[in-house]
Protein backbone atom coordinates (compact mmCIF):
# COMPACT_ATOMS: atom_id res chain seq x y z
CA UNK A 1 0.00 0.00 0.00
CA UNK A 2 2.60 2.47 0.98
CA UNK A 3 6.36 1.75 0.10
CA UNK A 4 9.12 3.96 0.76
CA UNK A 5 12.28 3.64 -1.29
CA UNK A 6 15.88 4.73 0.04
CA UNK A 7 14.10 8.19 1.40
CA UNK A 8 16.43 10.71 3.35
CA UNK A 9 15.58 14.00 4.28
CA UNK A 10 17.79 16.83 5.37
CA UNK A 11 16.41 19.89 6.97
CA UNK A 12 17.56 23.31 4.98
CA UNK A 13 20.24 24.98 6.88
CA UNK A 14 21.38 21.46 8.49
CA UNK A 15 24.46 19.31 8.44
CA UNK A 16 22.61 16.05 9.42
CA UNK A 17 19.65 13.85 7.71
CA UNK A 18 16.46 13.73 9.94
CA UNK A 19 15.94 10.92 8.27
CA UNK A 20 18.58 8.90 6.92
CA UNK A 21 17.66 5.95 3.76
CA UNK A 22 14.40 4.58 4.77
CA UNK A 23 13.30 1.45 3.02
CA UNK A 24 9.79 0.17 3.97
CA UNK A 25 6.58 -1.37 2.98
CA UNK A 26 3.45 -0.55 4.75
CA UNK A 27 -0.09 -3.20 4.25
CA UNK A 28 -3.49 -2.67 4.66
CA UNK A 29 -4.59 -4.60 8.22
CA UNK A 30 -1.05 -2.60 10.04
CA UNK A 31 -1.07 -0.92 12.82
CA UNK A 32 1.85 0.22 13.02
CA UNK A 33 3.70 2.55 15.93
CA UNK A 34 6.74 4.53 15.77
CA UNK A 35 9.02 4.82 19.08
CA UNK A 36 11.77 6.87 19.60
CA UNK A 37 13.01 9.72 21.89
CA UNK A 38 12.65 13.61 21.30
CA UNK A 39 14.17 15.00 18.26
CA UNK A 40 14.67 10.89 16.09
CA UNK A 41 13.01 11.76 13.43
CA UNK A 42 9.21 10.37 14.65
CA UNK A 43 7.07 13.46 12.99
CA UNK A 44 9.09 14.10 9.94
CA UNK A 45 8.94 10.35 9.35
CA UNK A 46 4.84 10.73 9.21
CA UNK A 47 5.36 14.35 7.56
CA UNK A 48 6.76 12.64 4.72
CA UNK A 49 4.11 10.22 4.10
CA UNK A 50 1.31 12.51 3.77
CA UNK A 51 3.64 15.07 2.05
CA UNK A 52 3.86 17.96 4.17
CA UNK A 53 7.50 17.31 3.92
CA UNK A 54 9.16 16.21 0.44
CA UNK A 55 11.83 13.73 0.09
CA UNK A 56 15.51 14.86 -0.22
CA UNK A 57 16.69 11.88 -1.42
CA UNK A 58 13.82 8.23 -2.81
CA UNK A 59 10.85 8.16 -3.67
CA UNK A 60 7.58 7.39 -1.68
CA UNK A 61 4.61 5.70 -3.76
CA UNK A 62 0.61 4.65 -2.52
CA UNK A 63 -0.73 1.64 -4.12
CA UNK A 64 2.01 1.72 -7.06
CA UNK A 65 1.79 5.52 -7.53
CA UNK A 66 4.68 7.86 -6.67
CA UNK A 67 3.44 11.04 -4.47
CA UNK A 68 6.53 12.14 -3.58
CA UNK A 69 7.02 14.08 -6.44
CA UNK A 70 3.89 15.89 -6.71
CA UNK A 71 2.55 19.47 -7.05
CA UNK A 72 0.50 21.20 -3.77
CA UNK A 73 -2.95 20.46 -6.29
CA UNK A 74 -1.78 17.06 -6.76
CA UNK A 75 -0.80 16.48 -2.92
CA UNK A 76 -4.76 17.46 -2.09
CA UNK A 77 -5.54 14.66 -3.82
CA UNK A 78 -3.10 12.24 -2.27
CA UNK A 79 -3.83 13.26 1.29
CA UNK A 80 -7.37 12.89 0.75
CA UNK A 81 -6.31 9.18 1.33
CA UNK A 82 -4.90 10.11 4.73
CA UNK A 83 -6.62 10.66 7.41
CA UNK A 84 -4.50 13.13 10.21
CA UNK A 85 -4.44 13.63 13.49
CA UNK A 86 -2.45 15.16 15.95
CA UNK A 87 -0.56 15.94 19.34
CA UNK A 88 -2.22 18.91 19.94
CA UNK A 89 -5.56 18.33 17.88
CA UNK A 90 -5.21 21.19 15.55
CA UNK A 91 -8.81 22.32 15.65
CA UNK A 92 -10.62 25.49 15.38
CA UNK A 93 -11.36 26.51 19.21
CA UNK A 94 -14.29 29.11 18.46
CA UNK A 95 -16.34 26.82 16.18
CA UNK A 96 -18.03 23.80 17.26
CA UNK A 97 -18.02 20.21 16.88
CA UNK A 98 -19.87 19.89 13.84
CA UNK A 99 -17.90 22.50 12.16
CA UNK A 100 -14.56 21.28 12.76
CA UNK A 101 -15.85 18.11 11.88
CA UNK A 102 -17.05 19.42 8.71
CA UNK A 103 -13.62 21.00 7.71
CA UNK A 104 -12.56 17.47 7.17
CA UNK A 105 -14.43 17.73 4.06
CA UNK A 106 -12.35 20.91 2.61
CA UNK A 107 -9.91 18.41 0.81
CA UNK A 108 -12.79 17.65 -2.02
CA UNK A 109 -14.35 20.78 -2.36
CA UNK A 110 -13.91 23.94 -3.81
CA UNK A 111 -12.18 26.62 -1.77
CA UNK A 112 -15.57 29.50 -2.11
CA UNK A 113 -18.12 26.54 -0.93
CA UNK A 114 -15.41 25.67 1.94
CA UNK A 115 -15.33 29.16 2.60
CA UNK A 116 -19.05 30.24 3.02
CA UNK A 117 -19.93 27.33 5.01
CA UNK A 118 -21.97 25.72 2.88
CA UNK A 119 -22.49 21.82 3.09
CA UNK A 120 -24.57 19.38 1.12
CA UNK A 121 -27.65 17.90 3.05
CA UNK A 122 -25.09 14.50 2.33
CA UNK A 123 -22.23 16.01 4.05
CA UNK A 124 -23.85 16.91 6.76
CA UNK A 125 -25.59 13.58 7.20
CA UNK A 126 -22.05 12.03 7.24
CA UNK A 127 -20.92 14.41 9.54
CA UNK A 128 -23.76 13.70 11.99
CA UNK A 129 -22.80 10.02 11.51
CA UNK A 130 -19.43 10.27 12.39
CA UNK A 131 -19.99 12.11 15.45
CA UNK A 132 -22.35 9.58 16.53
CA UNK A 133 -20.03 7.13 15.66
CA UNK A 134 -17.21 8.83 18.05
CA UNK A 135 -20.14 9.22 20.77
CA UNK A 136 -20.33 13.14 20.27
CA UNK A 137 -23.63 13.55 19.23
CA UNK A 138 -24.88 15.50 22.89
CA UNK A 139 -21.68 17.72 22.20
CA UNK A 140 -22.24 18.62 18.50
CA UNK A 141 -22.85 22.41 18.76
CA UNK A 142 -20.86 22.85 21.63
CA UNK A 143 -17.61 25.02 20.63
CA UNK A 144 -14.36 22.76 21.09
CA UNK A 145 -12.74 25.24 23.26
CA UNK A 146 -14.71 24.09 25.78
CA UNK A 147 -14.16 19.78 25.36
CA UNK A 148 -12.01 18.19 27.16
CA UNK A 149 -8.57 16.61 25.66
CA UNK A 150 -10.16 13.37 25.17
CA UNK A 151 -13.38 15.01 23.66
CA UNK A 152 -11.24 17.47 21.33
CA UNK A 153 -9.07 13.85 20.26
CA UNK A 154 -12.30 12.24 19.09
CA UNK A 155 -13.01 15.67 17.56
CA UNK A 156 -9.64 15.23 15.22
CA UNK A 157 -10.63 11.78 14.49
CA UNK A 158 -13.86 12.73 13.49
CA UNK A 159 -12.24 15.27 11.15
CA UNK A 160 -10.28 12.76 9.87
CA UNK A 161 -12.46 10.16 9.13
CA UNK A 162 -15.03 12.19 7.28
CA UNK A 163 -12.28 12.13 4.57
CA UNK A 164 -12.95 8.78 3.75
CA UNK A 165 -9.42 7.86 4.65
CA UNK A 166 -7.20 4.30 3.68
CA UNK A 167 -4.95 5.56 5.79
CA UNK A 168 -4.77 7.16 9.28
CA UNK A 169 -1.38 9.12 10.40
CA UNK A 170 -1.35 10.15 14.12
CA UNK A 171 1.56 12.05 15.58
CA UNK A 172 1.73 11.74 19.00
CA UNK A 173 -1.83 11.95 19.54
CA UNK A 174 -2.10 10.76 22.64
CA UNK A 175 1.12 12.72 24.20
CA UNK A 176 -1.62 15.67 25.90
CA UNK A 177 -3.89 12.91 27.49
CA UNK A 178 -3.46 11.42 30.87
CA UNK A 179 -2.82 7.60 30.66
CA UNK A 180 -6.62 6.86 30.93
CA UNK A 181 -7.55 8.32 28.10
CA UNK A 182 -4.79 7.73 26.01
CA UNK A 183 -5.60 4.12 26.22
CA UNK A 184 -9.21 4.70 25.54
CA UNK A 185 -8.00 6.62 22.22
CA UNK A 186 -5.87 3.49 21.49
CA UNK A 187 -8.46 1.35 21.99
CA UNK A 188 -10.83 3.50 19.57
CA UNK A 189 -8.39 4.10 17.02
CA UNK A 190 -7.55 0.39 17.25
CA UNK A 191 -11.28 -0.52 16.53
CA UNK A 192 -11.45 2.19 14.00
CA UNK A 193 -8.74 0.44 12.22
CA UNK A 194 -9.70 -2.88 12.33
CA UNK A 195 -13.60 -2.12 11.67
CA UNK A 196 -12.25 0.68 8.36
CA UNK A 197 -9.61 -2.10 7.26
CA UNK A 198 -7.30 1.38 8.11
CA UNK A 199 -3.23 0.86 7.55
CA UNK A 200 -2.63 3.13 10.95
CA UNK A 201 0.91 4.55 11.78
CA UNK A 202 1.12 6.41 14.79
CA UNK A 203 3.93 8.02 16.94
CA UNK A 204 3.56 7.28 20.55
CA UNK A 205 6.05 7.56 23.58
CA UNK A 206 4.23 5.19 25.52
CA UNK A 207 5.65 1.70 25.20
CA UNK A 208 3.48 -0.27 27.04
CA UNK A 209 0.30 1.36 24.28
CA UNK A 210 2.37 0.29 21.58
CA UNK A 211 2.87 -3.34 22.71
CA UNK A 212 -0.68 -3.59 23.48
CA UNK A 213 -2.33 -2.15 19.97
CA UNK A 214 0.81 -2.38 17.14
CA UNK A 215 1.02 -5.42 15.05
CA UNK A 216 4.33 -3.69 13.85
CA UNK A 217 6.64 -1.37 15.78
CA UNK A 218 9.40 0.46 14.12
CA UNK A 219 11.84 2.40 16.18
CA UNK A 220 13.95 5.54 15.12
CA UNK A 221 16.66 6.79 16.17
CA UNK A 222 18.65 9.61 14.85
CA UNK A 223 16.76 9.03 12.03
CA UNK A 224 17.66 5.46 11.36
CA UNK A 225 15.21 2.36 11.91
CA UNK A 226 17.19 0.33 14.38
CA UNK A 227 13.73 -1.97 14.94
CA UNK A 228 11.46 -3.39 12.64
CA UNK A 229 9.39 -6.12 14.46
CA UNK A 230 6.08 -7.40 16.08
CA UNK A 231 5.72 -5.97 19.80
CA UNK A 232 6.45 -9.73 21.39
CA UNK A 233 10.08 -9.11 19.77
CA UNK A 234 10.72 -5.93 21.29
CA UNK A 235 13.50 -6.72 23.98
CA UNK A 236 14.17 -4.70 26.91
CA UNK A 237 17.72 -4.05 24.64
CA UNK A 238 15.50 -2.62 21.64
CA UNK A 239 14.31 -0.75 24.57
CA UNK A 240 17.56 0.32 25.67
CA UNK A 241 19.15 0.97 22.24
CA UNK A 242 16.17 3.52 21.26
CA UNK A 243 15.77 5.29 24.22
CA UNK A 244 19.33 4.87 26.06
CA UNK A 245 18.06 5.11 29.31
CA UNK A 246 17.68 2.17 32.70
CA UNK A 247 15.05 0.46 32.06
CA UNK A 248 11.70 0.90 33.48
CA UNK A 249 9.93 -1.15 35.73
CA UNK A 250 6.49 -2.03 33.38
CA UNK A 251 8.94 -3.66 30.52
N1 LIG B 1 11.72 22.50 10.29
C1 LIG B 1 12.89 22.02 10.71
N2 LIG B 1 14.03 22.63 10.39
C2 LIG B 1 15.23 22.14 10.78
N3 LIG B 1 15.37 21.03 11.53
C3 LIG B 1 14.26 20.37 11.90
C4 LIG B 1 12.95 20.83 11.50
N4 LIG B 1 12.03 19.96 12.01
C5 LIG B 1 12.72 19.02 12.68
N5 LIG B 1 14.05 19.25 12.61
C6 LIG B 1 15.13 18.42 13.17
O1 LIG B 1 14.98 17.11 12.63
C7 LIG B 1 15.24 16.12 13.63
C8 LIG B 1 14.02 15.22 13.76
O2 LIG B 1 12.94 15.99 14.31
P1 LIG B 1 11.47 15.40 14.51
O3 LIG B 1 10.59 16.53 14.95
O4 LIG B 1 11.09 14.64 13.31
O5 LIG B 1 11.72 14.40 15.73
P2 LIG B 1 10.65 13.69 16.69
O6 LIG B 1 11.17 12.28 16.90
O7 LIG B 1 9.29 13.81 16.15
O8 LIG B 1 10.79 14.50 18.05
P3 LIG B 1 9.65 14.86 19.16
O9 LIG B 1 9.30 13.56 19.82
O10 LIG B 1 10.36 15.81 20.08
O11 LIG B 1 8.51 15.48 18.42
C9 LIG B 1 15.61 16.88 14.90
O12 LIG B 1 17.01 16.96 14.97
C10 LIG B 1 14.99 18.24 14.69
O13 LIG B 1 15.72 19.23 15.38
Amino acid sequence: MIDIKKVSVRYRGTTEDALSDINLSFKKGDFICILGKSGAGKSTFIRTINGLQTPTIGEIHLDGLQISNKNEKQLRIVRREMGMVFQHFNLIPRLTVIQNVLTGKFGYRNNFKSLIGWFTPGELEHAERVISDMGLSKLRDRRVEHLSGGQKQRVGIARALIQQPKILLGDEPVASLDPGTSNEIFALLKELHNRLELLTIINVHDIDLAKRYATRILSLKDGEIIFDGSPDEFTEDDYQKTYHSTKPSHV
